[in-house]
């Protein structure tokens, strides 16, 4: 057995900062000890077999009493689906603080351990469906979610609605976070609507609402809608995060839609053309006809869905009921081939990559030769005396070289003021 085998139910019960939990010391394989039994079903929701076990088993021998009474506090109401247990959950793993970062990586490998529990029972399917939705701004996509939302929690279910906003990012500010959005859903007790973090880069706020989406279905939201506006990557992070892209387009000609990107159209598994009702129902079907005619150009990007486009109205409801029933086909099109399985298992390989993008990055922004020579830097290549491929490599070399010498002086013979 390579690393150490934790038993994820004696996580917080048993380890302590002095003591780690008895089948973490003795290397047990989960469910084998008798007190495992009675909770555990079978090994293979075990979370930290193998390589990534050290780094967990590291935070869990760390924590401190109140650390794991918090945690356990926090596990315990949310898969109970207490909105406050989930909501204080997101924060902790939006959070900066090194500490609670670890806390929160503690708590959402007992969620996805979980979670694998409730999809094994499932037959090994997903629990949840998790829905992105974008379109440039003004397309109607909260009013949208709105009326969607209020339908399916009407049918049943439990709704999370979480927002990617890249303005957040860049300015603090949000286009999409404003809380006089979705007014009814937000009064709803089976909705949870949570919006973007207001800072962070987008790698970051990407991380944050994968990991937000696991803690949703944690808490039983069985819908996930991940909304996002159609401004830089923010579409694409959201299209690797989700089993189905959904494009909302507004009908309007022309010039409003060029700044739909093409790329993103091509990852779209519905197009939702809106606001189809009065005066513009002739112009959203001219646009339905004329994005299904250009979808048959572009590549499938599904072996068991051809993107559809359908007319929607949130103001009369007309069409609603007919976009959700395509979303329903596409899930049961994409389960029954597997395909879903493997747009999921294939992200997973995404996220980690972006995971790693981000730290690396922001490594590379805290190494004290890179701080040191950046603003220099920075300043000759917005003036032009210096090609940004030349400062790339100064301060790359100042990054790998172990010592943190400044890397002035090398910068400073090359590059003539
Ligand atoms: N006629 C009509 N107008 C709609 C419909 N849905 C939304 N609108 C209007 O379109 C405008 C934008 O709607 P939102 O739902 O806020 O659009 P959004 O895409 O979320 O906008 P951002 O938050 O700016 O990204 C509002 O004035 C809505 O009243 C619809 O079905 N029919």
């Amino acid at each position: 057995m390579n690393g150490v085998d934790i038993c994820v139910q004696h996580l917080f019960a048993h380890g302590t900062r002095s003591e780690p939990p008895r089948c973490l010391r003795q290397g047990v394989i989960a469910g084998s000890l008798p007190c495992c039994q009675s909770t555990i079903v079978g090994h293979s929701f075990h979370p930290w077999r193998g390589v990534g076990s050290t780094a967990v088993s590291q935070h869990i021998r760390d924590l401190s009493g109140p650390e794991q009474r918090l945690l356990n506090k926090l596990y315990d109401g949310l898969i109970s689906g207490q909105r406050a247990s989930l909501a204080e959950s997101i924060t902790l793993v939006e959070t900066q603080h090194p500490r609670k970062k670890e806390l929160a990586q503690v708590l959402l490998h007992r969620v996805l351990a979980y979670r694998r529990e409730q999809e094994s029972r499932n037959g090994g399917k997903p629990v949840a469906f998790r829905v992105g939705l974008s379109g440039p701004p003004g397309a109607g996509k909260s009013s949208f979610i709105e009326v969607v939302g209020k339908m399916l929690t009407g049918r049943g279910h439990k709704v999370a609605v979480l927002a990617v906003d890249p303005s957040s990012c860049t300015t603090g500010g949000s286009l999409l976070g404003d809380k006089t959005r979705m007014t009814e859903l937000s009064r709803d007790m089976n909705a949870f609507i949570r919006p973007s973090p207001t800072s962070g880069t987008l790698g970051g706020v990407t991380r944050t609402t994968n990991e937000a989406i696991v803690l949703c279905e944690g808490a039983g939201y069985d819908i996930v809608l991940v909304e996002t506006v159609g401004v830089g990557q923010s579409e694409f992070a959201v299209a690797d995060m989700v089993d189905m892209f959904v494009l909302l387009i507004p009908p309007a000609g022309g010039d409003e839609l060029q700044g739909i990107k093409r790329g993103i159209i091509e990852r779209a598994d519905l197009v939702v053309v809106t606001k189809s009702d009065g005066d513009l129902v002739v112009p959203a079907r001219r646009i339905q006809t004329e994005y299904t005619s250009a979808l048959k150009l572009l590549r499938r990007n599904s072996k068991s869905w051809n993107t559809k486009v359908v007319r929607a109205s949130s103001h009369t409801s007309e069409g609603i009921t007919e976009a959700w029933a395509k979303m329903e086909s596409f899930r049961d099109a994409m389960l029954t081939s597997g395909e879903l399985q493997g747009r999921r298992r294939a992200q997973h390989r995404v996220w980690m990559w972006s995971l790693i993008q981000e730290n690396v990055l922001r490594h590379f922004q805290n190494h004290p030769g890179v701080r040191e020579a950046l603003p220099r830097l920075e300043e000759r290549v917005t003036r032009g005396v210096l090609s940004p491929g030349l400062a790339a490599d100064l301060l790359l070399k100042a990054f790998s070289e172990s010592s943190t010498a400044p890397i002035s002086h090398e910068g400073s013979i090359l590059v003539k003021k």
